[in-house]
């Protein structure tokens, strides 16, 4: 059995682990922290783990991490790089939820997360944690940065069009000019109070935010670039907040240059998702909805040409706490462990 324990138990996407992994047959779950509420017995704070999760939330100090074979971090920026060298000298893999192991540059964190990167020599051995761009080098790594919620959708939106496997290395799109227009539920911004996650602010309400640059245009841009295999990447993300709870859904628009005039796109994502258990490519004209994911760790595509023009429409959908988080972590930490990468993962989708 794979002895886990998560650092940051009482959050989101710390509960979500919780559900994953109390269903995961090759897993122990050893300890679950919490500065605020130690002491208290997991089910107490999370009923819906009654008769699953019999454990009590310990401080992290307590919480004897280093005797684990893995540990997840569902915690805010900058709390895994502060602990990460001493797990890993105990032999502990580690797989952080947050940014710190993401970013490859060093200033570019800095810039982003507006904190100095407390290990660098660390980030130059992580390795980043979407699964179907970077199966193998997963396998083998000993520290996984976890891809963001946005950057899952956007990437795995657009892989099949930047990826050399299937383009064959022609540019079929223009990329240097390619718009995300991404909405999330509310989860995505954790569960530490706020104003604007508030009943009364977000339902019956729709709105974009950070249009002038949010902190995850750097890692998608990084993410696909490392995809293309080239440096001409351009794009505008734009983040919406949507009155629903859980979700992603990323509209993608990208213009055909004149080598994807006559290429059958349909084709080409079902090529390249084939075998791929989380990516459904949906038939053609298909509208995915967020609720045809919620809870699993699917993720579901559609691609349109409307009226037949140059402009391609991908429309993305994913469960931001399932496959945009926690499910990518248990998926990644499959691999890390030589496991089936579905192991524990076969939820379906609560609809509606
Ligand atoms: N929500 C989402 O959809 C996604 C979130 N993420 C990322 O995952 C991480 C967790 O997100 P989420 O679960 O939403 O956040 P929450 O705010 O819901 O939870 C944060 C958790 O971290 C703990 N914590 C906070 N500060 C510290 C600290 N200094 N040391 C130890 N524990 C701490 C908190 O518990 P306590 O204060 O009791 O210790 C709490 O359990 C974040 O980095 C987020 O960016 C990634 C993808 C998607
Ligand atoms: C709705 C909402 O506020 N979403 C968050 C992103 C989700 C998140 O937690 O970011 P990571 O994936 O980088 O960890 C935001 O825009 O800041």
């Amino acid at each position: 059995m794979i002895k886990v324990g998560i650092v940051g138990g009482t959050g989101y996407t710390g509960v979500e682990l919780l559900r994953l992994l109390a269903q995961h047959p090759d897993v122990t779950i050893q300890a679950i922290t919490s500065r605020t509420e130690a002491g208290m017995p997991v089910a107490e704070m999370f009923p819906s783990l009654r008769g699953r999760i019999d454990l009590k939330f310990t401080t992290p100090a307590e919480a004897k991490l280093s005797e684990c074979d893995v540990v997840f971090f569902a915690t805010p920026h900058g709390v895994a790089m502060a602990q990460a060298k001493e797990l890993l000298a105990a032999g502990v893999k580690i797989l952080d939820l947050a940014a710190d192991f993401r970013l490859k540059d060093v200033k570019e964190f800095a810039k982003w997360y507006g904190m100095e990167h407390g290990c660098p020599e660390i980030l130059a051995e992580a390795v980043y944690g979407l699964a179907e761009i970077n199966r193998e080098a997963i396998k083998k790594a000993r520290v996984v940065g976890l891809a963001g919620c946005y950057p899952t959708s956007v990437q795995l939106g657009l892989a099949p069009l930047l990826s050399p496997k299937s383009t064959g290395g022609k540019q079929l799109i223009d990329g240097t000019h390619i718009i995300s227009d991404s909405k999330s539920g509310t989860s995505g911004a954790g569960r530490k109070a706020e104003i604007g996650t508030l009943l009364s602010e977000s339902s019956d309400n729709f709105k974009a935010y950070a249009v002038k640059g949010h902190r995850h245009l750097p890692e998608i841009v990084q993410g696909l670039k490392a995809i293309a295999g080239h440096e001409h990447i351009g794009l505008t993300f734009v983040p919406h907040l949507t009155p629903m709870i859980r979700g992603i859904h990323s509209t993608l628009y990208v213009r055909l240059t004149e080598a994807g005039m006559d290429v059958d796109f349909q084709k080409l994502y079902e090529d390249f998702y084939q075998g791929e258990p989380f990516v459904d490519v949906m038939p053609a004209g298909s509208h995915p909805e967020t609720r045809s994911v919620r809870g699993s760790n699917g993720l579901r595509i559609a691609i349109h040409r409307p009226g037949g023009g140059d402009t391609l429409v991908i429309l993305v959908v994913e469960d931001n706490l399932v496959k945009g988080a926690s499910g990518q972590g248990v998926q990644c930490m499959n691999l890390m462990f030589g496991l089936p990468e579905t192991t524990g993962l076969t939820q379906i989708a609560v609809s509606p």
